[in-house]
């Protein structure tokens, strides 16, 4: 099978020979892309990954109907030119490169931090046009002045190393960094309103979230030292630009330099690019040979090693699975996809919530993607889009379906078990499942009975009393009507009591017998499930 990749922004030519070179793969380059959303998306129809950088807007109008499109690859960093959401929403994986462009943003933001301090554009621009000022660009040093960084991730954390270098004092504040953390590497950890009037030199290194836009708004830069120059290097959004114009006008800030813009490319007239205090670069953080070979060949290689051999890496809307992982978790996403079907089939009432509980051996393996796999299942009929490992959780949830899971890796009464529970408007119903031989899926308990069924193909499940003859009342009636019966199991409380019955069949039952099995009285209820045939996987799983 061969998989289309498109790459639609300017890629390292190291990235694309990885992609050319990978058998199987057939790779589109087309810049023009990013600039056509309706070209884009018919492109999209029949691709199965896509390479990009921030040029491309993947938003949810572009991604919703795209049923051949399994991956994304940001080379870089932020997500934040694709709709993440709409993606999970259609089960496309999202992955980016996140450490490939660290050094290189750090370098700039120092490049930028260097050139406020010295001047340096003001003065290139003087002496180029023929002008000899010495007294004009008089500068500041770095060493002994006070750094505050805002976010201290990858690249925070980067240019705080660097700016200690230079001799400066390293304050900063990022709500996932302990201050003892912090301490370790020499920065002292304080409150967004403590940096602002001690800071020398602000840079801000977050995300852009509906938390961090104007992170350095009018009542931050007010409270900050009317000599603090400013620096962003991490996303438009995050200074607010007019707020920071007032300011520099003012003379409440000295100065400052910004590479990124919301949006991109920005109005060229921006009073923020025109004016003389700012130094600006058109978003050149990530913009070097080594940082684009970097995330060129990382995102190549996410590219293939998702699509040729399921591995998922930095994903931003699953977890990680590389290859050896899946082929661990494999039987069990099976069975945990077969039991989500199982129940999706039973007679019941709508779905309240879900609780999988993970007992033995499957308690220490990747849990979360066993959940997902379930989720799938249960859903999998009832939806028109398809559901996968991607999407499952999050479809869930917005049906208002909480699946919770707990593990307990002490074995119960079977090595390894997978025990789910689905409550519903009418009553809590109870499948488990485990492995036999480490490699055949056995149904072990339906209800309150244990049992040892295949969970493959067409199930009859009936509950009886258990009476003399009733087995061969229903190995009578299913031959009458020509149905082979491959396996039987039946699970009872106690001898003469309520019992269950799963019977695995060679084909579907017609109607006319399960209502002759219905005019026996001391048969209770009979249903039919299809589950999958032995070893057929989803379509996901097919890698
Ligand atoms: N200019 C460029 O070309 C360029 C290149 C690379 C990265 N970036 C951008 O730089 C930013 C940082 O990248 P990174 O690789 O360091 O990411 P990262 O995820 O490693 O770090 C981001 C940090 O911001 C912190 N944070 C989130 N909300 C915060 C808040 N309200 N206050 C303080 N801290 C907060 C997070 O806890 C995290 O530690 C991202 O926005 C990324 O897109 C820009
Ligand atoms: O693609 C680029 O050059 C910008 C990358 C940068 O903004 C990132 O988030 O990694």
């Amino acid at each position: 099978m061969s998989h289309r990749v498109l790459v639609t922004d300017k890629l390292a030519e190291e990235g694309l020979a990885i992609l050319k070179a990978e058998p199987g793969v057939e790779v589109v380059v087309d810049t023009k892309l990013a600039k056509d959303p309706a070209a884009l998306k018919e492109a999209l129809r029949e691709a199965d990954g896509i390479a990009i950088r921030s040029g491309t807007q993947l938003t949810a109008d572009v991604l919703e109907g795209q049923p051949r499109l399994k991956a994304i690859v940001r080379a870089g960093v932020g997500v934040d030119n694709i709709d993440v959401p709409a993606a999970t929403r259609q089960g496309i994986v999202v992955m980016n490169t996140p450490g490939g462009n660290t050094t290189s943003t750090a370098e700039h933001t120092m490049a930028l931090m260097l050139s406020l301090a010295r001047n340096v554009p003001r003065a290139n621009d003087s002496l180029k046009s023929g002008k000899w000022d010495r007294n004009a660009f008089t500068g500041s040093e770095l060493e002994g002045k006070t750094l505050g960084v805002v976010g201290l991730g990858r690249v925070g954390l980067a240019v705080a190393r660097r700016a200690q270098g230079f001799g400066m004092t390293v304050i900063g504040y990022d709500p996932l960094l302990s201050a003892e953390k912090a301490q370790e590497h020499g920065i002292e950890s304080l409150r967004l309103e403590e940096i602002w009037p001690r800071a020398d030199f602000i840079t801000v290194h977050t995300p852009l979230t509906p938390e961090t836009r104007d992170i350095i708004g009018a009542k931050a830069l007010a409270a900050m030292k009317p000599t603090v120059r400013i620096i962003n290097c991490a996303r438009g959004g995050l200074v607010d630009e007019a707020a920071l114009v007032e300011a520099l006008n003012a003379g409440k800030v000295a100065g400052a330099a910004i590479d990124v813009f919301d949006p991109e490319p920005p109005p060229g007239d921006l009073p923020v690019i025109k004016h003389p205090k700012v130094v600006v670069t058109p978003h050149l953080g990530a913009s070097t040979e080594e940082a684009q070979v970097s995330v060129a060949v990382e995102a190549a290689q996410l590219l293939c090693n998702f699509l040729k051999r399921g591995q998922v890496k930095f994903a931003v809307n699953m977890p990680a699975l590389d290859r050896a992982e899946l082929q661990d978790v494999k039987l069990y996403l099976d069975m945990a996809w077969r039991l989500g079907m199982l129940h999706a089939q039973m007679d019941r009432g709508s779905i309240r919530n879900a609780r999988l509980i993970y007992r033995g051996e499957v308690a220490a393996k990747n849990t979360k993607l066993i959940t997902a796999s379930f989720a799938a299942g249960l859903m999998e009929s009832s939806l028109d889009e398809p559901v996968n490992l991607v999407n499952a959780m999050s479809l869930a949830r917005s049906r208002g379906i909480e699946i919770e899971e707990s593990s307990a890796e002490a074995p119960g009464d079977f090595g390894t078990m997978v025990q789910t529970e689905v409550t519903t408007e009418r009553k809590t119903y109870v499948a488990a499942g485990t492995l036999f031989g480490k490699q055949f899926i056995r149904l072990v308990r339906l209800g309150s009975y244990l049992l040892d069924a295949h969970m493959d193909g067409t199930l009859l499940v009936f509950t009886h009393h258990d009476r003399p003859g009733l087995i061969g009342f229903i190995g009578r009636t299913m031959g009458d009507h020509g149905v082979n019966i491959a396996q039987m199991n039946v699970g009872r409380e106690a001898p003469g009591g309520e019992a269950i019955g799963v019977v695995n069949l060679d084909s579907v039952p017609p109607p006319e017998a399960l209502s002759a099995l219905g005019e026996n009285p001391n048969v209770l209820s009979s249903s039919v499930i299809k589950l999958p045939e032995r070893g057929a996987l989803p379509p996901w799983l097919q890698l």
